[in-house]
């Protein structure tokens, strides 16, 4: 279990080589990278030189924190996230995001490629996530509560802003995007999942389905960080046209994607 004491010296690695501290964060999910050529005057820290920060191991995922301007703002960008089925504990997977936090987070978003489980949704959508489903085998709370960063018992009856989900749907109409909205659901991976698991999925209420974006929502819940959530539609659950699973395929889609997402992103900042 990360300590305060490790998180307080990544944030104390991290201000003294970067001088401003934004309020705002994103995570990119699997080959939304893409993102960062839209910034501005952006400088970066890889990873693995921070101290107690994981390692990114998965494809489509570089591994470094960003500073730069979205539009103007000043934004953190975590290019590159952690997944339970790396083998990390979940508040590992937690971790950048309390970094961040201890340096003053304020707001984040969080994005990730997912398979399609609303059977209206197609490959290159764009979901606006407005709730979660965690079927992770824990969560990152689970321990002693860190009352610096919040309570025990955090509310999670609203985990998405509404005003910034509001304003975001107002973004997508005016931008011409044909905005998905629904429930994600989380489960480990990193295999995929079966027909029948898929029908459970749905039957429960999910809309998309991926292996990240749980645990992240319900750490920032935790710390009051008010956060947005978009997931890009990389591939149908079942697909209409029998075909079999490719990780590339989620990156080569998610990057298309990503353009329209960086779009959105831009003007909701
Ligand atoms: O959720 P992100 O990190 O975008 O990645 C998604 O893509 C990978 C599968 O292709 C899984 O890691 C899944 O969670
Ligand atoms: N299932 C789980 N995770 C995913 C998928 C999927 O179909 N697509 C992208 N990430």
């Amino acid at each position: 279990m990360k300590s305060i004491f490790q998180i307080n010296e990544a944030a104390k690695f991290v201000s003294n080589r970067i001088s401003s501290a934004p309020r705002t964060g994103v995570i990119l999910g699997s080959g939304l990278g893409g993102l960062v050529s839209a910034l501005k005057e952006s400088m970066s820290i890889r990873y693995a030189d921070i101290p107690h920060f994981p390692v990114s191991t998965v494809v489509g995922h570089r591994g470094e924190l960003i500073v730069g301007e979205l539009n103007r703002v000043p934004v953190w960008v975590l290019n590159g996230r952690f997944h339970y089925y790396e083998g990390y504990d979940l508040d590992d997977v937690v971790f950048p995001l309390r970094v961040l936090r201890a340096l003053g987070l304020e707001r984040i978003i969080i994005t990730n490629a997912a398979g399609g489980l609303n059977p209206s949704f197609e490959a290159g959508d764009i979901m606006l996530i407005e709730d979660i489903i965690s079927l992770m085998p824990a969560n990152p709370l689970r321990g002693k509560n860190l009352d610096e960063f919040g309570p025990r018992f955090p509310d999670m009856s609203e985990p998405f802003c509404s005003t910034w989900m509001k304003q975001a749907i107002g973004e997508a109409e005016n931008q011409n995007i044909n905005l998905r909205k629904g429930t994600y659901v989380g489960l480990t991976g990193p295999k995929l999942e079966t027909k029948a698991e898929i029908n459970y999925c749905r039957l429960i209420g999910g809309d998309a389905v991926g292996m990240s974006t749980v645990s992240e929502v319900i750490a920032a819940n935790h710390m009051g960080i008010k956060v947005l959530g978009f997931s890009v539609i990389t591939n149908e659950s079942i697909p209409k046209v029998k075909k079999e699973f490719t990780h590339e395929e989620v990156v080569d889609v998610a990057n298309k994607a990503g353009a329209t997402l960086a779009k959105l992103i831009k003007r909701v900042l």
